[in-house]
């Protein structure tokens, strides 16, 4: 069992609120992803929960019970951080292991238990091995492990892979998200990454300046953003925005449209612009092109594309792609 929920917790620093009131149910089992600009609090609330930070005022509970006085290592929380802690001068299994031997499990619980997540992990050829002689994607593992053995009701994962390059973030990010499915666990992570929020969360909590913005799946937020900021923030390229009036909306003070959902043709259509710059991305080709009717535009093409600055071009939206929204930035019904 793994349940959170968060009541108005408030965090402040001196003056400096940095929590403002975060109301939070994460359901046994659940992988719930924070995402949000960098400052605006997702660590802070992580650490909350683990009980790393006391919160200035609201309440935590997991599985129902409140522990805002329970000391972090008795919260059944284990915590995966960016950088891995292991112990030098220890073997990856006797890191993985320590944890357990501390509580004084036998020896044969423990042999098991690491056993079990080295395999699970892919780590039994590198159980001898001391941390100096893995790569980073490998340490990473050893740090999860270390968690896994644990058994805890809930994992904390603060932007585990962003010390890793590129091809290991993906193998890393595949191997957590089936590591989910198989310790059907409560994870809550906290990542900078879109496509890291995107391919792993049940649930992605957008936060802002110590509020969430909007909690929703990941093709929710995707497809039905609820305010301009979460438009802008998830996608990548970001939305366009172009101002109501000028598309000759009434209501809608801005309107956005995502830039895979324009279409783009030399001949004809409804807006009519320059390109000024192209980028060949292999799958996908990324042109901008600034218009007189709408300003820039970002238009996001599959397949390769030979368009060239100062090309005059038609960019058309694909139907019922418009998201409007009002003038307190919130979407239109
Ligand atoms: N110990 C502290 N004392 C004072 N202010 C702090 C402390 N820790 C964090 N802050 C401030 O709280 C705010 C939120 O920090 P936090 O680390 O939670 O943000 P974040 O969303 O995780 O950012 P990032 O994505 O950059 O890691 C920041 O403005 C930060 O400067």
């Amino acid at each position: 069992m793994g349940s959170l929920q968060l009541k108005s917790i408030r965090k402040a620093y001196g003056s400096h609120e940095v929590l403002k009131g975060i109301d939070l149910e994460v359901k046994d089992g659940e992988f719930v992803i924070f995402v949000g600009p960098s400052g605006c609090g997702k660590s802070t609330l992580l650490r909350t929960i683990a009980g790393l930070e006391d919160a200035t005022s609201g309440s935590v509970q997991i599985d129902g019970v409140e522990v805002g006085h329970v000391a972090p290592a008795k919260r059944g929380i284990a915590m995966v951080f960016q950088s891995y802690a292991l112990y030098p001068h220890l073997t990856v299994k006797d890191n993985m292991g320590l944890g357990l031997k501390q509580a004084g499990k036998p020896k044969a619980e423990i042999e098991e238990k690491v056993g079990k997540a080295a395999s699970m992990l892919s780590l039994d050829p590198y159980l001898a091995r001391r941390p100096a002689e893995l790569s980073g994607g490998q340490r990473q593992r050893v740090a999860i492990g270390r968690a896994i053995v644990r058994e805890p009701k809930l994992f904390l994962f603060d932007e585990p892979l962003s010390n890793l390059d590129a091809a290991l973030r993906v193998n890393t990010r595949l191997e957590i998200a089936r590591l989910h499915r198989s310790l059907k666990a409560t994870m809550i992570y906290v990542t900078h990454d879109q496509v890291e929020a995107m391919t792993l969360a049940d649930k992605i909590v957008v936060l802002n300046a110590g509020q969430i913005e909007q909690i929703g799946s990941p093709m929710d937020l995707y497809n039905r953003p609820a305010n301009v900021f979460v438009a802008g923030f998830i996608g990548s390229p970001q939305m366009n925005f172009i101002d109501g009036a000028r598309l000759g909306d009434k209501t809608a003070k801005t309107i956005g449209i995502r830039p895979e959902h324009l279409g783009l043709s030399r001949e004809s259509g409804d807006w009519k612009g320059k390109v000024v710059h192209v980028e060949h991305l292999g799958a996908d080709t990324i042109v901008y092109l600034e218009s007189e009717q709408v300003g820039l535009i970002t238009v996001r093409l599959f397949g390769e594309h030979r368009y060239a600055p100062d090309d005059i071009v038609y960019a058309t939206p694909m139907v019922g792609s418009m998201h409007r929204f009002g003038a307190d930035d919130r979407v239109l019904a």
